[in-house]
């Protein structure tokens, strides 16, 4: 998966970064998980501790369970690389893959196909779905070649920036998800206004880099995982530092922010997930089909409708198979300082 060129080590600089991310990323040997967090299986604990979220008091989002049930953990390394266990309730999930596959691939948003071949105006989720319905997970398919989306300001991979008037519209639902987890953590004011999709496969990785193209690192970034697991490695701010390795999967979330906004991070390894693991994160029999049902005082009835009628969408089973081979982030990320002009190119 090339999206990040990797990005190279000063002449002087020592790399305990690669090894690390070739550990992970090579095929050739049976993969050693032992030093990985994990937080499923309770692994290498002692390398975290406890993060206390704020109970913001904010309306439930559609879908999030409460704060106060989240679980949320901190590097002891690194206190601003945040890790909060999937805090989404049982089926809600598909929304959001839904989301990724259906919409946020569309333009205006900018796709990694655009640049080698000219899709157009279509539906890439339509259009995979309609030349191989049989086998969505054909190489061949437009899924399968989607790679990355941008949205907001878009970030362009070759200049590692961001320009005033090259954006797209924020779309409303993810921008409510990522306020709500920077209120969680202690962001109230951040504000969403890049994100960086990613749709990796089994095969994919993701070199060592660092997000510092956003104008304002006060803000934190946050990330969410769907589908398949990854190995991620959190390093620091060179690449001298040798970097922690976390099981992201399904519904978690993990946040650089403060003293790890800018530090090194890097996607080795992408992972079949247990089956039945994510067969529970994505289960409908949970879910009340009438908004009357919903248990919040607060929640907001024609948001819920609109959510939990998506997720009985009958094209579930395809976009299952899809992610039976995928894994899906999204990164949300504030450009600017608040308050502030952007700024003039130099
Ligand atoms: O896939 C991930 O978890 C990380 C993605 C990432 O680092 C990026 O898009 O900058
Ligand atoms: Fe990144």
């Amino acid at each position: 998966m090339a999206t990040y060129a990797e990005e190279e080590s000063g002449p002087d600089e020592i790399d305990n970064f690669k090894p690390i991310f070739k550990k992970y990323k090579r095929r050739d040997r049976p993969l050693d998980v032992s030093d990985v967090i994990d937080f499923d299986k309770g692994n290498n604990l002692d390398k975290v501790e406890k993060f206390k979220l704020e109970d913001t008091g904010q309306s439930l989002l559609t879908g999030l369970k409460p704060v106060c049930e989240w679980k949320a953990y901190c590097l002891k390394s690194n206190p601003g690389f945040l890790f909060i266990v999937n805090p989404f309730d049982n089926g809600y999930q598909r929304y959001w893959v839904s989301r990724c596959v259906k919409d946020y691939p569309c333009r205006p948003n900018v796709r990694n196909l655009d640049a080698y071949m000219d899709v157009g105006d279509v539906n890439i989720w339509d259009t995979a779905i309609s030349t191989h319905k049989d086998d969505i997970t054909d190489k061949e398919s437009l899924m399968m070649k989607l790679r990355w989306v941008t949205m907001g300001y878009h970030y362009h991979w070759g200049t590692k920036k961001y320009y005033k008037d090259s954006k797209a519209p924020f779309q409303e639902d993810m921008s409510r998800l990522g306020r709500y987890v920077a209120s969680a953590i202690g962001y109230p004011k951040f504000s969403p206004e890049a994100a960086v999709l990613n749709y990796y496969h089994l095969d994919s990785s993701l070199s060592g880099h660092t997000d510092h193209s956003e104008f304002d690192h006060s803000a934190p970034l946050i990330s969410f995982s769907f589908g398949q697991d990854a190995i991620f490695l959190i390093g620091g701010e060179t690449k001298e530092t040798e970097p922690s390795a976390v099981f992201l999967r399904s519904g978690d979330i993990c946040v650089m922010s403060a003293s790890a906004r800018l530090v090194y991070h890097a996607v080795p390894r992408i992972m079949e997930t247990d089956p039945q693991r994510n067969h529970r994160c994505f289960d409908l029999s949970d879910i009340k089909l009438d908004s009357e049902s919903c248990t919040s005082a607060s929640c907001d009835s024609a948001a819920h409708r609109h959510v939990v009628e998506r997720l009985h969408s009958n094209d579930w089973d395809l976009m299952s198979k899809y992610l039976s081979q995928t894994r899906i982030n999204f990164n949300i990320r504030q450009v600017l300082v608040p308050d502030r002009e952007f700024p003039a190119e130099t």
